[in-house]
């Protein structure tokens, strides 16, 4: 009989498929459950799980840098995990000193604080008391945190933040919700955190971001037929991890493929008031390999944009009296297109031409004002009457124009981009520090990785062009229209990562970021 755990996930291996699944508080508990229930038992597990932190903070923080360790130990399992960390790192030669202020301890817990007392390890119950410390552990509270912080144990989390020294969390900083990653009371500012198992819903929530410091997971062998049993063969929500971007992107061509072959894409952008953004989404069009790329822009615009992208076939619009396009050429051809993306620059005069592009059958991207006139126009209706596929790509500040209810119910925005898609029959890609890409069947992807440097005008048109380049592509190449945008959304984040790594966080223009899409890519070529 082959192991469940030796079969690939979805064709991922196991150090893959564990990195793209992200837990509930509740999802986690049950997994857990399950394990204790086959026979594993719990003090086993903390023991493992605990070697493992300790493994990673003596790599990271070594005794003779870091000789004083400061542990924070809260009342539950985070509290043991924390105790035995203690324990090791007390074994190995540094100082450790506990800040341990509850008197009421999970039986294991308070088992590890009793043996450790016996180690002659010094327990405290006064946060001063580890001011000194080279390195802070907290292992206050982890997914079983249901109440807010309050008391002397809020004012110790306060003080601790106003220290210096590294702070590496076990699980998720304490005083964050699980799920959420909202700030119940209080929280802590780590520096690092070691998220234990799976990857909790916290590590995507963008309210969590300034708590979580750099993240890692600490993967100590959950069985995957456990984690599939609860979350499902292809779970609700996915973390995007490279191989699963990468897969969906057309890194190659057959031998004998044509340029009708590789996707046709209309653009649909421009306007007298922001030329720039038609030539952006033009530029970044053409990096996604697109086989032919026709744009349409107000007639004054032609020139410019033919001057800049001489390889594409550029159509002049009628226009109004400000420079928007007033509405496409007659003769266009709409079937000719395998995608359109439509929105860059046009500004809210635009409408009719928003409408002519949402009337025809074809796939369409829609972003900036066509995301502005679709909320005008009315969202749900105007997307219902559609019989292509739609993808909206709005920031919170559109969404909100676009979904206004639905924004004013949520805290949670992976919630949010979900019922939107669900709602509305579109995949909604909300873009933010962490973009959520949702589709209308429920399941959502969560882009782990980006960078502030991508907060800059223009980066937004740039993947506008990029997605329709890909969806162009995509749709000859029978690619899932979901997959095509966690894609686009990854790639585009990768690139501005390593703009901003060889040019600093001020350097990546969005010209630049065009210029770094394909060498993003050369380490998956
Ligand atoms: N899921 C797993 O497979 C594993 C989990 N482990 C650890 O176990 C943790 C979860 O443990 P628990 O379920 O015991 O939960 P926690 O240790 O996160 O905290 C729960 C405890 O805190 C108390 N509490 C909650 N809110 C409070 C507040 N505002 N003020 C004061 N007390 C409060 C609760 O009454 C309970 O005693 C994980 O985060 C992880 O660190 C690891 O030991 C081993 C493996
Ligand atoms: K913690």
């Amino acid at each position: 009989m082959i192991h469940p755990d030796s079969k690939q996930f979805l064709g991922l291996n196991r150090s893959q498929s564990i990195q793209r699944f992200v837990v509930t508080a509740e999802q986690m508990s049950h997994i857990e459950g399950r394990v204790f229930a086959a026979g594993m038992p719990v003090a086993a597990l903390m023991e493992k799980v605990a070697g493992l932190i300790t493994a990673w903070v003596r790599s990271r923080f070594s005794v003779s840098q870091f000789p004083r360790v400061g542990v924070l130990v809260g009342p539950g399992h985070n509290g043991g995990d924390a105790l035995v960390v203690a324990r090791e790192l007390h074994v190995s030669g540094y100082e450790v000193k506990l800040y341990q202020p509850f008197s009421q301890l999970k039986d294991l817990t308070a088992s590890h604080a009793q043996y450790i007392a016996s180690l002659g390890i010094s327990v405290q119950d006064q946060i001063e008391a580890l001011a000194s410390c080279d390195l802070v552990i907290d292992g206050l509270f982890g997914f079983g945190l249901t109440r807010s912080l309050e008391g002397a144990i809020a004012a110790a989390v306060d003080q601790v933040n106003q220290w210096s020294q590294p702070v590496v969390s076990i699980d998720l900083p304490s005083g964050l919700h699980t799920d959420t990653g909202a700030v119940l009371g209080t929280a802590i500012q780590a520096t690092h955190t070691l998220c234990l198992g799976l990857w909790k819903r916290a590590f995507l929530q963008e309210q969590a971001l300034a708590y979580m410091g750099e993240s890692h997971l600490i993967d100590f062998g959950l069985p995957l037929a456990d984690i599939t049993a609860v979350l499902g063969e292809t779970p609700k929500l996915q973390r995007i991890t490279p191989a699963m971007a990468i897969e969906s992107l057309p890194l190659s061509r057959p031998a004998t493929t044509h340029k009708y072959k590789q996707g046709h894409l209309l653009l649909v952008c421009g306007s007298r008031q922001y030329m720039g953004a038609a030539v952006l989404a033009g530029l970044s069009a053409r990096a996604s390999g697109v086989g032919m790329l026709s744009i349409a822009v107000p007639e004054s615009m032609r020139l410019l944009l033919i001057a800049q992208l001489p390889d594409a076939l550029v159509m002049g619009c009628s226009e109004d009296d400000t420079g928007a396009m007033a509405q496409l050429p007659e003769d266009l051809e709409m079937e000719k297109y395998n995608a359109i993306a439509c929105g860059c620059g046009v500004t809210p005069a635009a409408s009719p031409v928003v409408q002519q592009v949402l009337a025809r059958d074809r796939p369409v991207v829609l972003d900036a004002d066509g995301l502005n006139i679709l909320a005008n126009l009315a969202t749900l209706p105007t997307l219902k009457a559609r019989t292509a596929p739609t993808i909206l790509t709005p920031h919170w500040g559109e969404f909100k124009r676009l979904f206004p209810e639905l924004a004013e119910a949520s805290d949670d925005r992976i919630t949010a981009a979900q019922q939107a898609a669900q709602q509305s029959g579109a995949v909604v890609l909300l873009k933010g520090a962490r973009t959520t890409i949702a589709s209308p069947n429920g399941t959502a992807w969560l882009n782990p990785e980006s960078t502030p440097a991508l907060a800059r005008g223009g980066t937004g048109d740039v993947l506008t062009g990029l997605m329709g380049g890909l969806l162009a592509q995509g749709v000859l190449r029978g690619t899932a229209i979901e997959q095509v945008v966690f894609s686009a959304a990854w790639w585009h984040a990768q690139a501005g990562i390593m703009a901003a790594t060889e040019r600093s966080e001020l350097g990546v223009d969005a010209s630049t970021l065009i210029h770094y899409l394909i060498p993003a890519l050369q380490p998956y070529c």
